[in-house]
């Protein structure tokens, strides 16, 4: 029988591909990105792996089945831990301290994807927070993953190969997994009404995770900006 994520996955399928083949992934594939829209989206993922961090420890906290607290736990210190030491890296590489970055203000984008996984941790149930959840690990490893297999070997020259690296290696694959085992036997234990506002929240979790690539290939500014 067909699980709660394989569907989820060929409802949103369009937007997993349109992810993929968006102008910013494609570029950073093959190292053309601009180096500016590169530093733009390391700015607002800085504080998205922030809102992020947080919703995955309210997961720890209200998950009834014990055996998942030190997945989302421990997912929560790797994103705040193990992903910043990632941007870390490049904030060196591009010379880029705390003055510049406090100069790129958080995007309208990053700021509803961000708000939108913290409003689902404080106000859905369980089921819904870890659907939203889901696609910020499987997204980023479906692209990572599909990235390095297209280079075909060609890879160490591209700049944003720690990058790529980083979300097709094998423990972020494991991470996807235990994500998707979790909300498979939440959808399991759940009733038609909640796999449905698991979906939901699953697809529009996805479509913020193109927007976001969108919005920093774009450098996206507040269009009231001129009117402050
Ligand atoms: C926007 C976004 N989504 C997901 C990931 C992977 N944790 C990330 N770093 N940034």
């Amino acid at each position: 029988m067909t699980g709660f994520c394989d569907r989820a996955w060929q409802h949103t399928v369009k937007l997993q591909q349109a992810s993929l083949t968006h102008p910013f992934n494609e570029e950073l594939a093959n190292g053309s990105l601009p180096a500016d829209r590169f530093q733009f989206y390391l700015a607002q993922d800085a504080r998205y792996l922030v809102g992020f961090g947080r919703a995955l420890s309210v997961a720890a906290a209200r998950t009834p089945d014990p055996a998942d607290l030190p997945f989302f736990a421990g997912a929560a210190r790797e994103a705040v831990v193990v992903e910043r030491e990632l941007h870390e890296g490049y904030f060196q590489r591009f010379g880029l301290g705390q003055t510049e970055l406090d100069a790129i203000e958080t995007s309208p984008t990053c700021l509803a994807y961000t708000s939108y996984l913290l409003a689902t941790a404080q106000t859905d149930g369980y089921p819904e927070l870890i659907a939203a959840l889901l696609p910020c690990f499987w997204v980023y490893h479906y692209v990572g993953s599909s990235i390095l297999r297209q280079q075909e070997g060609n890879g160490p020259e591209n700049p944003y190969q720690a990058w790529i690296d980083t979300y097709a290696d094998e423990d972020f694959a494991q991470s996807v997994d235990t994500c998707k085992e979790a909300v498979d036997r939440a959808a399991a234990a759940g009733d038609e009404a909640t796999r449905e506002r698991m979906l939901d929240r699953f697809t529009r979790a996805s479509e913020y995770e193109w927007m976001f690539w969108d919005s920093a290939y774009r450098l996206e500014p507040w269009p009231t900006a001129g009117l402050r």
